[in-house]
């Protein structure tokens, strides 16, 4: 079951940068930054009520951020659905038609499990689906 918006991830070309702009913009500090180097970013995190702010950095050229900033610019990059059990969404999902993007949850940042659907079967969103780590 699909149980929150977990977050909205938003690329941007200088993290640093843009920590201080969504501070100002949303009046609190982010309460974590974490590097995730297997998706090849550096991450913040904001808290705003149930749901987060995650800005993405990319850390090297083939990252899917940088290709994202180079096609598209800074902006938002995908939308993540908090679900209760990952892989119970994921087996509905695949068995609905969409293509997940990686056949087992991986992980994420701030203690997540993670899948993403590709955007070309999702309206042109990146989805993300995320559930906590229980270990
Ligand atoms: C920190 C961990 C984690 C978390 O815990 O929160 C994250 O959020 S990590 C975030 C970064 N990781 C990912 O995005 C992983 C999933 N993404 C991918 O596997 C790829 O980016 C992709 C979506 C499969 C696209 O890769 P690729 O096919 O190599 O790139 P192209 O540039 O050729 O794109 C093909 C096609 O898809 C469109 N596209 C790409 N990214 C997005 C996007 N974010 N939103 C919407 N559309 C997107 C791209 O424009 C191309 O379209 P066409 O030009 O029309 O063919
Ligand atoms: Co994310």
């Amino acid at each position: 079951m699909f149980t929150n918006v977990e977050h909205i991830g938003i690329a941007v070309r200088d993290i640093t940068a843009s920590n201080n702009l969504f501070t100002k913009l949303l009046n609190v500090a982010p309460y974590k930054s974490e590097t995730v180097a297997s998706e090849g970013v550096t991450t913040s995190f904001f808290r705003v009520n149930e749901t987060k702010i995650e800005l993405l950095e990319a850390t090297n050229s083939d990252s899917p951020i940088a290709k994202f900033l180079e096609k598209k610019g800074e902006g938002i990059h995908h939308i993540a659905f908090e679900v209760d059990d990952i892989q119970a969404e994921m087996d509905r999902l695949k068995a609905e038609g969409f293509t997940l993007l990686n056949e087992t949850p991986k992980r994420g940042a701030d203690n997540k499990l993670v899948c993403f659907l590709h955007p070309k079967g999702t309206n042109s969103v990146l989805v993300e689906l995320c559930q906590e780590r229980k270990e």
